[in-house]
C-alpha cells in the first residue's frame, strides 16, 4: 500500500496566489484553495480528500466527525472518493491511499473565473495491483469557483498494456454539515426507484414528496436527476447538488444505534450530517484500455438571505 512516508518529499511549488501547501506529519499534508472573502477548500493528499469548504462567512459546510481517525485508516467526513469498489475493502482502496499532486495534467475545460483550483493524480502501486489487477490513472481536479461553489472533476483512464478491460463503481461520498437531520429534506429524490442497502438492497420506489429523515438511512437512488436540492430549514440553507457522468445517488445516515457502533463517529453526530453522494452504482462503468471516464460533482450553497423562508425548490432544481 502507498502509505505516507514520514520523510516526504519536499512542498511542490504552486505557482498561485490561490493555493497553499501545508505540510503536516503523518500523511496530511494539504493543499487549501482560497476564494474571495473567507471562503476555501481543504484538500488532504491522503485519500485526495476535502476534508473542508468553508462559505464566504468562513463557515463549515462539510462535516468532520469529532472522532475522525488518521491515516491509514479512512477519514470519516468532508470528501472521500469511492473507487474502485467490487471485492475489495468496503468503498474502494482510493480514499485510503497518498495521492500526488498532478503537475501537468491533461487539458480540462475549465471556466476562466476559477483561480484556484488543483489537480490530483493516483496511480496503483505494486501491492494495489496484486489486489486489484489493473493499470489506471485517476485524475481529479478540485476546484473553488468565483462565488464559493465546489466542483470536482475525475477521470479514470484504463492503463492496461495487456488489452483487458475493467469495470468499477465509484461515489463522490459527500458528508453534508447540517443543523438539525430533523429538520432537513431532500428535493428531486422523490418518485424515483432506489435499492434499500438495509433490505438486501431490494429494489423499490420512493412515495410522497420530498425525503425526510425519521430512522436510519441507506438507499441507492437510481437514474437520479442531475441536480438534488438539500434544503436545511434551521440553518435556512439550501445546497444544491449537480452531478454529470454518476447516474446515481446514494442517501444515507447512520441514525443513534449505527452511530453508536462506529468507532470514529460520535455518537449524536448523526443529527449534524447527512450524505448525498453522487455514484454509478447499479451499473459498473467498463473501460477498454486507452479508454477515459468523467464524473463531476458540483456543490454550491445558496444562502438564507436568498431563501428568506421563500424558497422555492422547483426553482432550484429546475430554474
Ligand atoms: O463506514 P464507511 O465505509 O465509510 O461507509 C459508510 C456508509 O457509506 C454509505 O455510502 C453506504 O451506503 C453505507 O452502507 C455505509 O455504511
Amino acid at each position: 500500500m502507498a502509505a505516507a512516508t514520514p520523510h516526504s518529499p519536499p512542498p511542490p511549488q504552486l505557482s498561485s496566489p490561490f493555493l497553499e501547501y501545508i505540510r503536516a506529519p503523518g500523511g496530511l499534508d494539504k493543499v487549501v484553495l482560497r476564494g474571495r472573502r473567507s471562503c476555501s477548500v481543504e484538500i488532504r493528499l491522503f485519500g485526495g480528500q476535502v476534508t473542508s469548504w468553508k462559505n464566504d462567512h468562513g463557515e463549515e459546510l462539510l462535516f468532520v466527525s469529532s472522532k475522525a481517525i488518521k491515516p491509514p485508516k479512512p477519514f470519516r467526513g468532508g470528501i472521500p472518493i469511492c473507487f474502485p469498489q467490487g471485492n475489495l475493502e468496503q468503498h474502494g482502496f482510493a480514499r485510503n491511499r497518498l495521492w500526488a499532486i498532478d503537475d501537468n495534467p491533461p487539458p480540462l475545460p475549465v471556466n476562466p473565473a476559477i483561480k484556484a483550483f488543483v489537480d490530483l493524480i493516483l496511480k496503483p502501486s505494486e501491492d494495489d495491483l496484486k489486489m486489484w489487477p489493473h493499470s489506471f490513472e485517476f485524475r481529479l481536479r478540485i476546484a473553488l469557483g468565483a462565488g464559493g461553489d465546489l466542483s470536482l472533476t475525475s477521470r479514470i483512464r484504463n492503463t492496461n498494456t495487456d488489452g483487458r478491460p475493467f469495470s468499477y463503481t465509484f461515489a463522490f461520498h459527500t458528508y453534508f454539515s447540517v443543523s438539525d437531520i430533523s429538520e432537513v429534506r431532500v428535493e428531486g429524490l422523490e418518485t424515483m426507484d432506489y435499492l434499500d442497502n438495509m433490505k438486501g438492497k431490494e429494489r423499490f420506489t420512493e412515495q410522497g414528496d420530498a425525503i425526510v429523515f425519521e430512522s436510519e438511512v441507506d438507499k441507492v437512488y437510481l437514474a437520479a436527476p442531475s441536480k438534488v436540492a438539500i434544503i436545511d430549514h434551521d440553518m435556512r440553507r439550501t445546497f444544491v447538488v449537480t452531478k454529470e457522468g454518476l447516474p446515481d445517488a446514494v442517501v444515507w445516515n447512520p441514525w443513534d444505534k449505527k452511530a453508536k457502533a462506529m468507532q470514529d463517529f460520535g455518537d449524536s453526530e448523526y443529527k449534524h450530517m447527512l450524505c448525498v453522494e453522487p455514484a454509478a452504482v447499479e451499473k459498473p462503468i467498463s473501460l477498454k484500455p486507452g479508454e477515459e471516464w468523467k464524473g463531476r460533482l458540483g456543490l454550491s450553497a445558496v444562502p438564507s438571505s436568498y431563501c428568506s423562508g421563500q424558497l422555492d425548490p422547483l426553482k432550484v432544481l429546475h430554474g
